[in-house]
């Protein structure tokens, strides 16, 4: 058991306006959902709201279909981690994972074994004696998930647990959590600004914006078709890029788009029924970039500068459209300087397209209408 369901929660900190606007959500039992968003988008205070540290200023919010809204933290039976570890510096990792169980008054034996399996799995073992202060970071984050576990909840509430640790600790801990979820299968809340986190470890994500859920849906979903310019953004790294243009031309099965040095770009996206003239966002994601001839290129721009990453090249070309350079990933490694001027052409098929409030015309499909 452990489904979460959020019910028109939302949140005002006294008289400051809305930091989490009537939100719904579903966590699912046994479902690993990651929620992703800017800084003060209102990650922190939701999970808060979840573990009972933070008053839910309306809406209901239910475990196992039981309304929760009153239950102090301790009696809403939920598991939490957080970025400060909150180790208890002077005991023990073994003390640190039985306080909570002495607490709540288990029988001695019961505590010893239900430790003991909780540091096996978490390969904390030949630890238990040291002292916080003698770990790494990656032990002490374990430690911090082992006391979390001991407990055995079916609710596990993760702020951005990983943001202490250096890069490849990083990954290391994320494929211990996903592998963790896998083996005791509980329900997971986990909030992290890192959308690789998001993308690696999640069976759904959740992009959240100014308190509002932009949408929700599995990796691949929002990486392949963003319902908006914010989630296209968010989701990838490098970001996709924005190229400015006007509509000429919707069909159910083509839609024209002139960029602003007048090439044309017809896109397999229908844009049936968009009023000719209106200001769009032509949408490319960096490897989708090719460099071609000036001549048959269907824009061009200096390279402002080359970052090589060993085993690919980013380029950053200023075109003069857009507001920022674009970005363009080669999966490959290019001789090439900055101050040149190239060619580039933006294949139609992987193009997305944003009408001006920001919304993702539908890709890819004939059948679907604008929306
Ligand atoms: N106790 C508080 N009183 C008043 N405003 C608060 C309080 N706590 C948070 N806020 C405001 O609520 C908004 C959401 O904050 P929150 O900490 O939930 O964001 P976040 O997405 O977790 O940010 P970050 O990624 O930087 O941790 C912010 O504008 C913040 O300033």
């Amino acid at each position: 058991m452990g489904q979460l369901v959020l019910d028109k929660i939302h949140k005002r900190y006294g008289t400051s306006s809305e930091v989490i606007k009537p939100l719904d959500l579903t966590v699912n039992n046994g479902e690993f959902v990651v929620v992703v968003g800017p800084s003060g988008c209102g990650k922190s205070t939701l999970l808060r709201m979840v573990a009972g540290l933070e008053e839910i200023s309306g809406g209901e919010m239910r475990i196992d279909g039981v309304c929760v809204n009153d239950d102090s933290p301790s009696e809403r039976g939920i598991g939490m981690v957080f970025q400060s570890y909150a180790l208890y510096p002077h005991m023990t990792v073994y003390q640190n994972m039985t306080f909570a169980l002495e607490m709540a008054k288990l029988p001695v034996k019961e505590i010893d074994e239900k430790v003991r399996e909780s540091a096996r799995i978490l390969q904390l073992e030949h630890l238990l004696d040291r002292r916080p202060k003698d770990l790494s970071g990656g032990q002490r984050q374990r430690v911090a998930i082992g006391r979390a576990i001991v407990r055995e909840p079916s609710l596990f509430l993760f702020d951005e647990p990983l943001s202490n640790l250096d890069a490849s600790l990083r990954v290391q801990m994320r494929m211990e959590i996903a592998a963790l979820h896998k083996r005791i299968n509980a329900t997971i809340l986990y909030v992290t600004h890192d959308q690789v986190e998001a993308m690696t470890l999640a069976d759904r994500i959740v992009v959240l914006n100014q308190g509002q859920i932009e949408q929700v849906g599995s990796p691949l979903e929002l990486y392949d078709r963003p319902a908006n310019v914010f989630v296209a953004q968010f989701i990838g790294s490098p970001k996709m890029n924005l190229i400015p243009g006007v509509l000429v031309n919707g069909n159910a099965q083509r839609t024209d788009v002139m960029l602003e040095n007048r090439q044309m770009i017809s896109l397999p996206i229908n844009g049936a029924g968009v009023p000719e003239g209106q200001k769009v966002q032509l949408g490319i994601r960096p490897e989708h970039i090719q460099i071609t001839e000036l001549a048959q290129a269907d824009i061009e721009g200096e390279i402002l500068f080359v970052e090589q990453m060993g085993n690919e090249t980013l380029l950053y070309v200023n075109s003069g459209y857009g507001s920022e350079p674009l970005v363009i990933r080669q999966t490959e490694r290019l001789e090439i300087n900055a101050d040149r001027r190239i060619g580039l052409r933006l294949p139609p098929e992987e193009c997305y397209l944003f009408n001006s409030d920001g919304r993702a015309f539908v890709r890819g499909s004939y059948n679907d209408s604008f929306h």
